[in-house]
């Protein structure tokens, strides 16, 4: 520990400290009491330790040395050696404990967010930086450990060095106590003012930081790569860069060089503190009123006050911080769950596939002027294709966004074979129900576990037999390692194609009894088209399909078509019926289904 204390933190503006959050705060340890206890053990016998050193000089000069007893000196020479020796094994128990309770704290918290997380609604992802809630979970949780092992363990050592010193102090003389007391803000409330300003910069570069860190995020991902690559960016973003990396390094550069020279001064300086105590307390002295172990073992006493009493200095504002953070963290852990679980949910042992949408409206933001979905009714029954066809930002995705409950509908109801999708748990529902986006979404993790990952039993002769219905059994087999290759990042490894038939694998694989398809728009060369078409075709036999259709060999197939507009059905029938009604149907037909059709 340094003689003065340095590290002030800037004060966070906005916040107030309230005693609730502080409870909160202790909940957290309430498990954790016996570490807790020891803790606060050590904290105690460290306080007192700290003024046996001073109380010992001053037997040393006031009756050792005057009495000739060697004896006694060796005995209290003895002392000062062990009581800092005991002092600093106690503080490798107390960082060991300190350290461990705010890991354990930490653990807690970080699992709790991550549920919060994972039970948020698509809504929360579309609205949220993925930076900031990385930050939230590794930064701000991160910072627990600080709190705990430092700010919490700091305040209370400080308290108590402070007063256990004080206490002895007055006991020995309240004059030249009163005279230590007062020197004490001279020194302190100047590195004050140094730390804060420190402190802003310190601020300042975690914004800096953290900006840094989201850039980078996000051009050194396979979509920011190629972003930059089509484009040509690459000068732009090496200068952009340049000019964060640069931000950043002046910011440290001025963290470090802030105070140096005013400590320099102020160390030189600290040594008008002991100056004055043997000024006064000489006096005392010299007058009988006391003896000069006592002046001696003052000026002990004022040196070991300098850290603890300008850290309290601050210690507002460091609880403050720490409320900040705290309070950002049960941000999150308050999260409202938009798309709940329910608390007793239907179960649907062997399900048939039927989806009925009633009256169905979805308004994205609740100051939006118009319903993404407005009114929506229909119904695919067990086993039949359902087409969704419309201009775009009509209405399909969302429609498929509610029908696999990523949202929950803004008014009317949702049906999955008779029971509300709201009674039904995530789980049994992700369990009969599968979509197929027009872009598959991978882990980067090996073949075998991207299909584990829709049925972690599955047996070999299952995986085998998923990949041989999704024509991709081939493609693995030539790969380096087989079904143990790595394919990369978002699947990156393979090629459009074989990633869609890797995807329909997964979901072959899931059995599913409702698939929601979006189909692909844009065109793969023939024959991974009609792989992925054939495949399909035998995924989609007697099982129900709610489709995004964007070809005609779909739409034709289709036991109903619902041509969708501004959020609303406008129409539906088959293919035959809406081309005879000569309307919105017949003029998409003309503009996409005929030209898909002629390259189809
Ligand atoms: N997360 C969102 N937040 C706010 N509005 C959204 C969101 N997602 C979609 N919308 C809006 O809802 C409307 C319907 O969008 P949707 O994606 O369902 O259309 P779509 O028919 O699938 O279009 P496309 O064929 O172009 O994919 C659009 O006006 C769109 O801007």
């Amino acid at each position: 520990m340094s003689t003065f204390h340095f590290e002030y933190q800037k004060k966070p503006d906005d916040v107030k400290m309230r005693l609730e959050d502080w409870r909160r705060i202790a909940r957290y340890l309430v498990p954790e009491w016996r570490p807790t206890l020891q803790l606060l053990f050590c904290i105690v016998a460290a306080a007192v330790l700290v003024v046996i050193p001073g109380l010992l000089t001053r037997e040393v000069i006031d009756t050792a040395i005057p009495g000739h007893d060697f004896p006694r000196l060796c005995l209290l020479v003895a002392g000062m050696i062990l009581a800092p020796l005991a002092a600093s094994l106690l503080g490798v128990w107390q960082s060991y404990i300190a350290t461990r309770l705010g890991q354990d704290v930490m653990f807690d918290i970080r699992n709790q967010m991550y549920d919060r997380l994972l039970r948020q609604s698509l809504r929360f992802y579309t609205n949220t930086r993925s930076a900031e809630a990385l930050s939230r979970l590794q930064s701000d949780v991160g910072g627990i450990q600080s709190v705990v092992s430092g700010t919490v363990v700091n305040l209370a050592s400080n308290v108590l060095t402070v007063v256990a010193t004080a206490v002895v102090i007055f006991h020995l003389d309240w004059r030249l106590a009163l005279v230590a007391l007062a020197i004490l803000p001279i020194f302190i409330l100047p590195t004050r003012k140094v730390g804060r300003a420190r402190g802003q910069i310190a601020g300042r570069a975690q914004e800096g930081i953290a900006d840094f860190s989201s850039y980078v995020q996000e051009r050194l991902s396979i979509g920011g790569f190629l972003l930059m690559r089509l484009f040509g960016a690459q000068d732009v973003e090496r200068a952009t860069f340049r000019r964060k990396a640069g931000a950043m390094r002046d910011l440290a550069i001025e963290q470090s060089s802030l105070g140096r020279w005013f400590l320099m001064f102020l160390m030189s300086f600290a040594s008008i503190g002991p100056a004055l105590i043997y000024l006064v307390g000489g006096w005392e002295a010299i007058s009988g009123a006391i003896t000069t172990g006592t002046v001696v073992a003052f000026v002990t006493f004022l040196g070991r006050l300098y850290a603890p009493a300008s850290a309290l200095v601050n210690a507002q504002v460091d609880l403050i911080s720490a409320t900040a953070l705290f309070r950002r963290i049960f941000g999150y852990l308050d999260l409202p769950v938009e798309v709940d679980e329910p608390l007793v949910p239907v179960a649907i042992a062997d399900a048939c596939g039927a989806l009925c949408f009633k009256s169905v409206s979805l308004a994205y933001d609740s100051a939006a002027a118009r319903f993404a979905l407005d009114d929506i009714s229909f119904e695919v029954p067990a086993g039949k294709m359902v087409a969704l066809v419309g201009p775009s930002g009509a209405g399909k995705t969302s429609v498929t966004y509610l029908a696999t409950r990523l949202y929950d509908p803004t008014a009317g109801s949702i049906t999955f074979d008779g029971v509300d999708l709201r009674a039904i748990d995530l789980k049994t529902l992700a369990r009969w129900t599968a979509s197929v986006t027009q872009e598959a979404i991978f882990f980067n993790a090996t073949v075998k576990d991207s299909l584990l990952y829709a049925k972690p039993d599955a047996t070999d002769e299952e995986i085998e037999s998923a990949c041989q219905l999704a024509q991709v059994h081939e493609v693995i087999a030539a790969l380096p390692e087989g079904l143990m290759t790595f394919i990369g990042e978002k699947g990156y490894k393979l090629s459009g194609g074989e990633r869609q038939r890797l995807a329909l694998a997964r979901i072959a694989l899931r059995d599913p009894k409702l698939i929601i398809l979006d189909e692909a728009t844009s065109s793969l060369d023939s024959r991974s088209e009609a792989q992925i078409s054939d495949a399909l075709k035998i995924l989609l036999q007697g099982r129900s399909s709610l489709v995004i259709a964007h070809r005609l060999s779909t739409i034709i197939r289709a036991d109903l078509i619902l041509v969708m507009d501004n959020g609303r059905i406008v129409d539906r029938g088959t293919h035959a019926e809406l081309l005879s009604r000569q309307g919105l149907y017949e003029k998409l037909y003309r503009e996409q289904f005929m030209t898909h059709a002629s390259v189809e």
